[in-house]
């Protein structure tokens, strides 16, 4: 399973300074969407010159102009971007058109869909690379809020998944279990004292 780490910074420095002390433990870096939003996408381009060598993802939560957006952000540098799931097919379809042209992917993100294992299905029958299994900030802070549900949708789906939902040290495991491709962790890594000792340890908690 691959580790894959949420940069929610709101500068490049911030965001170069990250990803230089969690990179030698993980396999993707993200670019979360309020650092793109933040710094633009020269943040996406900046990252990928430091690391050529990881999957940079770009957590660009589109939800229309799929094709363009997509397009501008594999020029930048992105590997993979993501689009919503909430989106239409169009939308989908755009951004899966501009991925072949850059021989690059599209990860369709699954916040706020009812029904993720039909989505994921659907999704990846459209050209998905595969989908995330994502529960928010705002929805983990909920009352309620159970984790478990992303692993069973997981599950359920029979697609090429990632999880994400505040994964740590103590749940990546069950991830693995529930046979996720990657598992996604941002507050995790960055709100801990030793950037790179916390990617560490996630990462020793799970097998390749
Ligand atoms: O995309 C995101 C929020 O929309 C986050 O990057 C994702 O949820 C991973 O961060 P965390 O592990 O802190 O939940």
């Amino acid at each position: 399973m691959k580790l894959q780490f949420a940069m929610d910074t709101l500068t490049t420095e911030a965001a170069l300074e990250l990803a230089a002390a969690a990179a030698p433990h993980v396999d993707i870096l993200e670019l979360g969407t309020p650092l793109i939003k933040s710094a633009g996408l020269s943040a996406v381009t900046a990252i990928k010159e430091a690391h050529p060598d990881k999957i940079v993802f770009a957590d660009l939560k589109t939800m229309d102009a799929g094709e363009l957006e997509a397009d501008m952000t594999f020029a930048a540098g992105a590997d993979l971007v993501t689009v919503l799931g909430t989106a239409g097919d169009s939308t989908i379809v755009g951004a899966v058109t501009a991925a072949k042209k850059h021989g690059k992917g599209v990860v369709v993100d699954l916040i706020g869909v009812a029904d993720k294992p039909k989505r994921a299905k659907e999704v990846v029958a459209l050209g998905a690379e595969f989908v995330e299994m994502h529960a928010g900030l705002d929805e983990q802070a909920e009352e309620g809020f159970t984790f478990s549900t992303l692993l069973r949708d997981g599950e359920a789906s029979g697609v090429p998944f990632s999880v994400a939902g505040g994964i740590n040290v103590s749940t990546i495991v069950a991830v693995q279990q529930s046979g996720a491709q990657v598992a996604v962790a941002g507050g995790a890594i960055y709100g801990a004292d030793d950037v790179g000792a916390a990617a560490a340890e996630l990462r020793a908690a799970i097998t390749d």
